[in-house]
């Protein structure tokens, strides 16, 4: 999580600064009487990939960020670091809504996954920065939003044990 000390005026009720629905993503919590504000990476927004300053992050950086997104597996593929994360879901046409639910984030934040749909109802979504062949906090703030979806009625429910 990135912590950074906000001013407390940014967060007086009578004029908030910071729009009432993004609240909800910022975590709160006293640290010596100031409000240390935890910004969740879901709470980010993608930047264009074609920024010059844009560079793929090392992998000891992208194991951290990687604690920030449950569920999510870090990968190297022949020296390109990419992010997946697999479900399976009830039915083919179920997997189509999951894509469609994730396509909608991508197209929002102008940053793009690799879809994948296997043996009619095995779902892979890998995310990598292509403009720089690796890893950016793009793909970590593209996972963040992902998990934030309401995926539990697509999914086919655990096996039993
Ligand atoms: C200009 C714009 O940022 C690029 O076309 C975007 C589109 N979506 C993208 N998605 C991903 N995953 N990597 C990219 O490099 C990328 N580039």
């Amino acid at each position: 999580m990135a912590t950074r000390f906000l001013p407390s005026s940014l967060f007086s009720l009578s004029k908030p600064q910071v729009p009432l629905a993004a609240l909800s993503r910022i975590l709160f919590a006293g640290c010596h009487g100031r409000l240390l504000a935890v910004i969740d990476l879901a709470a980010k927004k993608c930047v264009p990939c074609n920024s010059k300053d844009l560079q793929a992050m090392s992998e000891e950086n992208a194991t951290a960020f990687l604690l920030k997104v449950a569920g999510w597996n870090l990968v190297n593929e022949n020296g390109t670091l990419k992010l997946n994360r697999s479900w399976k879901v009830k039915s083919f046409t179920k997997g189509l809504e999951l894509f469609q639910l994730v396509g909608n984030v991508a197209e929002t934040e102008g940053h793009h996954p690799d879809l994948h749909l296997v043996g009619w109802n095995n779902i892979t979504v890998e995310i990598w920065t292509h403009a720089v062949g690796g890893l950016t906090e793009n793909d970590f703030i593209l996972a963040a939003k992902i998990n934030g979806l309401n995926l539990h009625h697509l999914l086919r429910k655990k096996a039993a044990a």
